[in-house]
């Protein structure tokens, strides 16, 4: 039996050969093989047993599963997957090539609802095989549309253990390009869509009553989640990434930033005269830039870069990273650390010295997360290991390197070492965090730790110096392409330097001084160590911190004098962030237009000008990124984004049009409570079915809906879908519950929906490859025949035309 099964493995195996999978220029050359990597993990003994090591060291050079996640709201993300699971699952099983057996794709046995799969089949049978082939096409169009988003198994693991819950602040320190961040936006609104739903019917019914007592929050009232995610990134390119990446999920609920983490600025929140309220975090993820040797199955390069000094000279930015991510930690918050390094100085050392930087285990604790995700294999972290100068010495002990001097004393610091009591409760709890390697799942290698803060804590100054910093970064592909940091030139920076001043990394730290409380002016209080001295304890940053803002020194009040309307300074370019007064003129109309629920919270719109005028986009957010977005303003927070599309001013000429029409992106927000009266029902599938096909279909021609359109006249209106088809869905074909803005004109319509989307769907719901047909030609006469009957009608003294039809994509600010 075991035999038969290697001899399967033997078989896929064959079929992902380099030569079949790894198309990237260059890559295949790659020799895969570096003897001192190989030499400094036999060294750690990260894996003890040799066979076992070598079965891990033979999986490094095996090239990566592909893995993709389902994405969006639950509903949503399940109507997809069941395509996979009901139409192409059955065909791709038993599927051969070449004689043998091709494993069709399987999910990720740990992770949620069967949303996380993998494939392990290489391009050329995917190319030449073809079910394989239908498969791929799905994951293209569903990819492009963003309802699937390509991730590494393992990267998907850190988000699952933070338990995010709806009401939660959730702050992602180093989250560019965002696939975790995407997952812990999912987290924050799970089970909104059937909490919104009731809502909207008790409160829509005028059972206002029944609005929950004690939430004031005007979202908690609609059933909308309350928590934020905040994602942040030192490098400002990147931070865009995120805006990216999260773009499909269209949240309210999110701000993203632009800082370096270990200065990341306490963030106000409305207050009392009497005391400054800071924001404080019931989620932190800190998925530190590393060297990324986990990710060397997907980034090849590894082999010929790889250095224990690209370990060591992270340890001191990790380090600080994790510090700032526990002082900005609610107590009793959870924060999740995590690398996809296999390295324990990037890992244990790091958890080790943070922990005892904040206080010990009385007041940071790591969870036990053994019983958590289920089906996923693990190991038990490291409780010693040792430390490998750049010149290849090894160092048992903290004391060996003090011995020795210079230049070790500079390039190595005591935070680098394992606990001293090996049975002691640091050590024990050091156990604790997840370790993933390679060949336990066919994944790449990763590292997380689960922390809790246990009490209040007063972060020391980093005892040691860490004086591995370098002048120059270098960069290291890690996972998911990313670039992470690793040391160029270890030791050639000044000694000292690294450890108050800011690495070459760190983002522009002028803003540092947008608040009296953070960590860069703590930092300047921190005398430097020289090693070996009791560290004196340094205070936590704000809220504890407040007394700063307090400080009434000519110094202090200069200080906060600097802070009025100061702007962003550096490479930073983001237009402000201006709401508008829940009373204006132009809201006024469109919730007229609209007849908007009163229970929508028309407080939260924003526009991006400092002029605060609604030009062409209005955006929505929730109402805790409005206090934070509002409380921060003109003090030169680097906020780089917040708000989701809501309205898009549209050129019309009948005065009875509105001309802001509800956006894709913010239709999923705002549907529940539009009035009835600019709502169209479709039930049939074959109306759905052409008013995709047909880029500009007739009023004329709608069928069902006919009526109905004529009665909500022109300018934008809610499709609302809701087909039953029973004969469809027991092939697996589910529509679900679709809604999508409508743009009536007076002759046609237009179903407001981005171009892949509008592709993705044809697909996936009916099996149309050929994407959305450009109106007829003959079409376009009619049309243009049918406008100038309404000119020659408008000359006659009666009504005038309809505006066009704004385009079928939505247009990019
Ligand atoms: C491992 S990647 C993060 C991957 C991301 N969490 C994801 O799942 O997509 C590390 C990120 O940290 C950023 N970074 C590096 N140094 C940083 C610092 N000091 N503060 C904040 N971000 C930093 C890098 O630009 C990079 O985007």
């Amino acid at each position: 039996m075991a035999k038969s099964k290697r001899g399967k493995r033997a078989g896929e195996r064959k079929h992902r050969s380099r030569d079949t999978n790894d198309d990237r220029t260059g890559y295949a050359e790659i020799e895969r093989e570096n003897a001192n990597f190989r030499a400094y993990y036999v060294a750690q003994g990260i894996i003890p047993d040799e066979n076992d090591f070598q079965r891990f060291w033979a999986s490094l050079k095996e090239v990566l599963p592909t893995t993709w996640r389902f994405t969006g709201s639950k509903g949503h993300a399940v109507t997809v997957r069941n395509t996979l699971l009901n139409r192409h699952i059955p065909v791709l099983t038993n599927t051969t090539f070449e004689g043998a057996a091709i494993p069709a794709p399987t999910p990720l046995p740990w992770y949620p609802d069967q949303l996380a799969w993998q494939l392990t089949v290489g391009k050329q049978v995917i190319r030449r095989s073809p079910p394989f082939k239908q498969l791929q096409a799905f994951l293209v169009s569903e990819t492009s549309s963003g309802n699937i988003s390509r991730q590494e198994a393992v990267s998907m693991i850190p988000p699952l253990l933070m338990d995010v819950e709806s009401h939660h602040t959730v702050l992602d320190m180093c989250a560019a390009p965002g696939s975790k961040t995407a997952q812990l936006i999912e987290a924050i609104h799970a089970g909104e869509e059937e909490r919104v739903a009731e809502a909207s019917k008790r409160l829509n019914t005028g059972d206002e009553a029944a609005e929950v007592a004690g939430r004031t929050a005007a979202e908690a009232a609609l059933g909308r989640s309350t928590g934020i995610v905040i994602a942040n990134d030192a490098d400002y390119k990147r931070s865009h990434l995120l805006i990216h990446q999260t773009k499909r999920l269209n949240t309210p609920n999110f701000i993203v930033t632009n800082y370096d983490a270990t200065l990341y600025p306490s963030l106000r929140l409305p207050s009392t005269p009497a005391r400054q309220e800071y924001l404080k975090f019931d989620r932190v993820l800190c998925d530190v830039p590393c060297s990324g040797d986990g990710t060397v199955r997907k980034n090849p390069m590894i082999w010929k870069d790889w250095s224990a000094a690209n370990g060591n000279g992270l340890w001191s930015t990790q380090t600080r990273i994790l510090v700032r991510g526990l002082q900005l930690l609610k107590v009793g918050g959870r924060l999740v650390y995590s690398t996809c390094s296999l390295n324990p100085v990037e890992n244990e050392a790091v958890v080790h010295a943070a922990i005892e930087r904040c206080g010990g285990p009385d007041a940071v604790e790591v969870v036990d997360v053994s019983d958590r995700l289920p089906g996923l294999v693990r190991r038990e972290g490291m409780t010693t290991w040792k430390v490998m100068d750049r010149d290849g010495t090894w160092f048992e002990r903290w004391e060996d390197v003090r011995e020795k001097g210079e230049p070790y004393t500079d390039r190595l610091t005591k935070g680098m070492f394992p606990p001293e009591e090996k049975e002691g409760e640091l050590a024990g709890m050091l156990k604790r965090a997840v370790r993933v390697y390679p060949h336990l799942q066919d994944t790449g290698g990763f590292f997380i730790m689960v922390l809790r803060k246990k009490g209040q804590i007063k972060a020391a100054p980093e005892g040691e110096v860490a004086r591995t910093g370098a002048r120059g970064l270098k960069a290291v592909k890690a996972e998911n392409g990313d670039v992470a940091m690793a040391d160029a030139a270890e030791g050639e920076e000044e000694a000292g330097k690294s450890t108050n001043g800011k690495r070459a990394l760190s983002a522009d730290v002028e803003e540092a001084d947008v608040d009296p409380g953070s960590p860069t002016k703590r930092q300047k209080l921190e005398p430097e160590s020289d090693g070996g001295e009791a560290p004196t304890a340094a205070p936590e940053p704000t809220p504890d911190g407040a007394k700063e803002e307090q400080d009434d020194s000519k110094e202090g009040q200069e200080e906060r004098k600097e802070l009025i309307h100061k702007k962003p300074r550096g490479n930073f370019n983001e237009e402000p962030f201006k709401y508008l007064p829940a009373t204006h003129a132009v809201l006024d109309a469109i919730k007229k237009f609209y007849a908007l629920s009163a229970h929508f919270p028309m407080a939260n719109f924003l526009v991006r000008n400092a002029e605060g005028i609604p030009v062409r986009t209005i955006y929505y957010t929730s109402s805790l990124a409005r206090a934070i977005l509002t409380e921060n303003e003109g003090r030169g927070v680097r906020f780089v984004h917040c708000g989701v599309k809501m309205f898009n001013r549209q050129e019309v000429q009948d005065p009875e049009a509105c001309p802001w029409r509800i956006q894709n992106e913010g239709l999923s927000i705002v549907e529940g409570w539009v009035g009835e009266r600019r709502v169209v029902r479709l039930k049939k599938r074959e109306t759905l079915r052409w008013l995709m096909k047909e880029l500009f279909p007739r009023v004329e021609d709608c069928g069902e809906i006919k009526e109905q359109v004529e009665r909500v006249g022109a300018g934008c209106c809610v499709l609302r879908v809701d087909v039953e088809d029973e004969e469809e869905e027991a092939k697996g074909v589910e529509v679900g519950r679709l809604v999508v803005p409508l743009w009536k004109s007076r002759w046609t319509l237009n179903l407001m929906l981005p171009k892949e989307e509008r592709r993705a769907m044809l697909l996936r719901l009916f099996d149309d490859t050929e994407g959305p047909l450009d109106s007829t030609k003959e079409q376009r006469e009619a049309d243009a025949r049918a406008r100038k009957a309404a000119e020659a009608e408008a000359q006659a003294g009666q009504d005038g035309g309809d505006g066009a039809a704004p385009a079928e994509e939505e247009e990019e600010e």
